[in-house]
């Protein structure tokens, strides 16, 4: 795992922006199209606001969710609306969004259409991952109902998952089409999401998720 400390939160949002845009940018110059998973929750809004302004071929990238909570699209729990907000605007605007929630009674009914349709972008290009104070990582709950399914090596590419830690249900992308991913980056701010990480690395997988990510991955913290 690489590690890497910014000075304030506001530098940080800058220059992950500005990585995730050149590898993306980068991975453009060699192929048709590329794709980027990016995580919901309060904390990527400002690297998205940065990322939405970057000058790179959007209508040639395919942006989706790593999980999506189990709500209408303007409900305000929903990440496609953070993502709206935030990322799928300005020069963005371009890119090619493939919603997670499809409007299916149960996101259990949503999973084979969506691996369809999510198919042609993998592996993905850059991963963009949260973490959750409880070592979570897209929908992948410590405890959840599903959890030794999805961290399987034979996982299908999305489930449906439940959680204590978790409002309402959920569809989240897999361990190993995460994990598949050619770059990864962990976003995390403050003091307790970092001592979260220091025992994730001391723990497994099925205890704290995002472990099973932080071998490839470059963590991006700030206080
Ligand atoms: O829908 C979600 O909740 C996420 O995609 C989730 O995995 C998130 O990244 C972490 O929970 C961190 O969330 P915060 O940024 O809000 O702390």
């Amino acid at each position: 795992m690489e590690f890497r400390d910014y000075p304030d939160r506001e530098m940080l949002a800058l220059s992950l922006a500005d990585q995730l845009a050149s590898q993306l940018a980068q991975h453009l110059r060699a192929h048709p199209s590329a794709s980027l998973c990016v995580p919901g929750g309060t904390t990527p809004s400002p690297v998205f606001e940065t990322l939405s302004g970057t000058d790179i071929d959007w209508d040639r990238v395919t942006v989706f969710l790593g999980d999506e909570r189990w709500v209408d699209g303007d409900h305000k729990r929903s990440n496609t609306r953070l993502l709206r907000r935030h990322l799928l605007k300005d020069r963005a605007a371009g890119a090619n969004y493939i919603d997670l929630y499809t409007g299916a009674d149960r996101p259990d009914d949503a999973t084979g259409p969506l691996a369809e349709a999510l198919a042609p972008h993998l592996p993905i290009t850059v991963a963009l991952l949260g973490m959750g104070n409880d070592m979570h990582t897209a929908s992948l709950f410590p405890g959840a109902d599903h959890l030794a399914a999805a961290m399987a090596p034979d996982a299908p590419p999305l489930m449906a998952i439940r959680a204590e830690g978790a409002e309402e249900p959920r569809i989240t992308l897999t361990r190993p089409i995460l994990s598949g991913a050619f770059n990864i980056h962990v976003l995390i701010m403050g003091p307790e999401k970092r001592e979260a990480l220091d025992r994730a690395a001391r723990l497994d997988p099925m205890e704290a998720p995002i472990r099973a990510f932080l071998d490839s991955a470059i963590v991006h913290w700030a206080e």
